[in-house]
């Protein structure tokens, strides 16, 4: 206690004095700024490799009140100056911006399994039942069992989806500051609450009805549902299976809700962007009109088994991918342990952003990038690979994500894209309605949209119009 008046005697004396409270002043100010400083600089203890470069962050915010509208390509530029791997503070999270195929494929390939985890945010913590989908688990084996059962599922709940989307896009300052979780100053876990307890709702409607429709045919003796199940009953039976790890009704609706969520604004969005690509290229809409033409006919309606027949309409497709890919950063990783990439430190539980929209349009990697020009995926590449989704040939290109955590609903992406804009293109012929100029502007979040919504007006194509009743 004596000693604590000392020191607060010689507090008492220094207050008194104005000039020596300057000196306190500015002595206290250097100190914090020296502090400040050093905490910014590359660390190179225990031997490690220094963190990767970044700009100078502020106390307690770090960069955040610096980040502009469109950070794809705010992150583009900053790779420009500070290189293929930089850091980013915002708030107290440490984010890696990775920009290089190269340094791509040592996190989604070299040291796929390090980076196989997401860290979860408020916003998906809520609307994921704390992490039990696929999206936001970790390298869960259980899931990865179930990955490639999609298909049946049709598309429900599509207002939900974009609200759900629109709310994981917002930059949520309690994820930056955990501390201020409790606040929800921008609403955003009361907004995504409002969401869940609407599916929550509708899902556990249908799955009563399910169960109790199933118990109905089980009594009369009917087991197998007519030899066809939908995803729901592949999901139902896997909880009744008996074995090790049986699947409980929250994690099937989590499932559910992750392709509501993860699948049908991203497809739609591609399909939204592939519409305008053809409809501004007048010569690509003449060429993917004449494959239609010589594989399905104008007297026959798309098909299933057209899809691997039309070459050039999937190499449009590819090539919107690249131009306007639809998750610019893939969904976050956060590496389980530290580790190097790129002669870097990359910290336990930092968060690394993956640049594909930087990638996608890269000039060292791509010529003209900015063109449109769907003939770069017809060639095979130098190795004789055909182009693919998965980032195999090459890692310049991976809309889908790559490694183990590559995008669950790939082989339903890629067959629902090609025979949604088949049919479009196939049964009508397509203008825009008069005086209205095409748009290609963007809108950043966790897709990257088309600003103004693409509309556009059709005519009747095919000659018997009894295709279309
Ligand atoms: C154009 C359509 C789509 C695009 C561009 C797309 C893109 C992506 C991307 C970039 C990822 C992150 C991959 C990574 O981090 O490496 C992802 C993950 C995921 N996607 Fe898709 N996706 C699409 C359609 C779908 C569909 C139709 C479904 C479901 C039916 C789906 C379900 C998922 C799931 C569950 C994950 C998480 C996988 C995991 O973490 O293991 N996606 N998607």
């Amino acid at each position: 206690m004596s000693q604590l008046n000392n020191h607060m005697s010689w507090w008492l004396e220094v207050s008194n004095n104005t000039e020596q409270k300057v000196a306190v002043f500015i002595v206290s100010t250097l100190i914090l700024a020296i502090v400040w400083y050093k905490s910014t600089l590359p660390s190179s203890s225990n031997g490690a490799p220094p963190l990767p470069p970044g700009p100078r962050s502020l106390p307690i915010v770090g960069s955040l009140p610096f980040l502009g509208r469109d950070l794809h390509k705010q992150f583009t530029n900053m790779a420009h100056t500070y290189g293929p791997i930089f850091k980013l503070k915002l708030g107290n999270k440490l984010h890696i911006v990775i920009n290089t195929p190269e340094l791509a494929k040592v996190v989604l390939r070299d040291q796929d399994e390090t980076f196989a985890n997401r860290k979860l945010t408020v916003a998906a913590s809520i609307i994921t039942y704390g992490g039990q989908d696929i999206v936001f688990s970790e390298n869960n084996v259980c899931w990865r069992n179930l990955q490639g059962k999609y298909g049946h599922l049709e598309a429900e709940l599509s207002e939900m989806s974009i609200n759900i989307n629109e709310i994981f896009g917002r930059a949520n300052l309690s994820d930056f500051f955990p501390i201020l979780k409790w606040f929800d100053f921008q609403g955003v876990k009361r907004d995504m609450k409002k969401q869940l307890q609407k599916f929550d709702q509708i899902m556990d409607k249908i799955i009563e009805d399910r169960v109790a429709s199933n118990s109905d045919a089980l009594h009369n003796g009917i087991e197998d549902h007519g030899g066809k199940k939908d995803f729901l009953q592949i999901l139902l039976d896997l909880k009744n299976k008996e074995d090790a790890k049986p699947l409980h009704i929250t994690q099937i609706k989590a499932l559910i809700l992750d392709i509501m969520a993860a699948g049908t604004e991203t497809t739609s969005t591609l399909i939204e962007w592939t519409g305008a690509e053809i409809m501004r290229n007048h010569n690509v809409m003449k060429r993917v009109q004449k494959e239609l033409e010589e594989v399905v006919g104008l007297n026959n309606m798309v098909e299933e088994s057209h899809l691997l027949k039309l070459e050039y309409l999937d190499a449009v497709i590819k090539e919107t991918h690249r131009l306007h890919v639809v998750v610019p950063f893939l969904i976050p990783r956060s590496p389980s342990k530290a580790c190097v990439v790129g002669g870097h430190t990359i910290p336990k539980g930092s968060i690394v952003l993956l640049n594909a929209w930087a990638i996608h349009r890269d000039p060292n990697y791509w010529d003209n990038p900015l063109e449109f020009n769907p003939d770069r995926f017809l060639t095979y590449q130098l190795d004789m690979k055909k182009w693919d989704y998965k980032g195999n040939a090459t890692m310049n290109y991976f809309p889908f994500g790559s490694g183990r955590r590559l995008c669950a609903g790939l082989p339903l992406a890629e067959k629902m894209q090609m025979l949604i804009l088949a049919s479009l293109f196939h049964s009508f012929n397509w203008g825009l309605p008069e005086g209205e100029e095409l748009d290609l502007s963007e809108r950043f979040g966790f897709t990257i949209k088309k600003r103004n919504p693409l509309i556009a007006v059709p005519s009747q194509r095919l000659t018997d119009v009894s295709l279309y009743m």
